[in-house]
């Protein structure tokens, strides 16, 4: 459940976190939330886009899961009232399938290309040109009859997001005149949320139980829905349907978020490093074999958490826990020296 809300697949979502997740979307740059600086930018460049009737400049959006990519996508295409294609890098298997798309684009339309990191090399070939000159070589047949037609295409914006930025070829990042990496949300903002969200929902929420449930989502907006709509089960099964803070508390624990936020797996994660591998350095393959996790998921998922939140350090040599993890699971460093820690 956590796992499925965390990596954020829509289509792993059962219909009703679904419907969920839609009825707490936000549609406009005012309904959004936080990441106030590129907000901020992009307003200026959609008004101006606008103003001038172009196209908006290609914009990659890049960060963890479930920080509002998506959500932001569509309300840039909202906000330039332009329509909007969905489409996702493993989706995208031939250059035919893109073509498609392309050649169905609207002038100003925006086309979404989520997990852009996973494109299929020959597909992301043919969509330089796409977004550079807003035209397409198609090769028609193959071998002696083969020949190539160019079509052009109305100008569009193409809007990739990915968890993974590293993994974006060189050539393709520079075609993104916008490049945005959003940030995991302080306890403040995602109170506001967590606020915002309960009243769509007509739920009762005392103010502080909002804090506890905002400190406790792991920075992540997808993690405070989640969590604001068990605790409102709780809410309405144990009390008398307000979530006050006595049943956040109580709803938290029973979902396995402890006091810091952290859950069951990033647990997991740190106390493997510190049990099994004396604190590190460890590699990533092997926490991630101790942990019975996938080590794609540890590093997209996880670790950046971790990382922000000083649990957890990258050396060349692997990843080590920190003074603060020790801390956190309550475990004495018995390490060789007082070395153990950088300073
Ligand atoms: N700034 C925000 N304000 C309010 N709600 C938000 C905000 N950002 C995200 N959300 C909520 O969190 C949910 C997850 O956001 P979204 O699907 O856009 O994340 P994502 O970055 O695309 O994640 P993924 O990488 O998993 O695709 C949304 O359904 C939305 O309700
Ligand atoms: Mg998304």
């Amino acid at each position: 459940m956590r796992e499925d809300y965390l990596r954020g697949d829509e289509e792993n979502l059962s219909p009703k976190d679904r419907e969920f997740e839609r009825a707490l979307r936000p549609l406009s740059f005012e309904d959004f939330t936080g990441q106030a600086k590129i907000v901020e930018n992009l307003r200026v460049f959609v008004h101006a886009a606008k103003k001038r009737n172009e196209p908006l400049d290609h914009v990659l959006l890049h960060g963890p899961p479930g920080l509002g990519k998506t959500t932001l996508s569509n309300i840039i295409a909202n906000e330039l009232q332009a329509g909007i294609k969905i489409t996702s890098g493993p989706v995208l298997d031939k250059p035919s399938d893109l073509a498609g798309l392309l050649t169905n684009l609207e002038e100003g339309d925006v086309l979404f290309i989520d997990e852009i990191h996973r494109l299929n090399p020959v597909v992301e070939e043919y969509l330089y040109s796409a977004m550079e000159d807003f035209r397409i070589d198609i090769m028609l047949d193959s071998g002696p009859n083969a020949r190539s037609v160019q079509i052009s295409l109305s100008p569009f914006t193409l809007i990739g997001a990915t968890t993974r930025s590293g993994l974006l070829t060189s050539p393709l990042r520079a075609r993104f005149g916008i490049n945005s990496r959003l940030e995991y949300y302080d306890a403040k903002l995602l109170t506001d949320i967590v606020t915002r969200s309960s009243g769509i929902l007509q739920t009762p929420i005392d103010e502080v139980a909002a804090y506890e449930i905002a400190r406790r989502s792991r920075g992540t907006p997808r993690i405070a829905n989640m969590l604001l709509r068990r605790t409102r089960d709780f809410a309405e099964v144990k009390g008398n349907g307000t979530i006050t803070l006595e049943i956040a508390k109580f709803a938290l624990n029973a979902l396995d978020v402890d006091e810091n936020g952290l859950d069951e797996m990033d647990n997991r994660i740190l106390l493997t490093i510190i049990e099994k591998f004396k604190g590190g350095p460890v590699g990533l393959g092997t926490i991630a074999t101790a942990c019975g996790e996938e080590a794609e998921t540890i590093e997209e998922v996880y670790e950046p958490f971790l990382i922000q939140e000083g649990y957890m350090k990258r050396t060349s040599r692997g990843r080590m826990a920190t003074e603060l993890a020790y801390k956190h699971l309550k475990i004495k460093p018995t390490g060789a020296s007082g070395t153990l820690f950088d300073i």
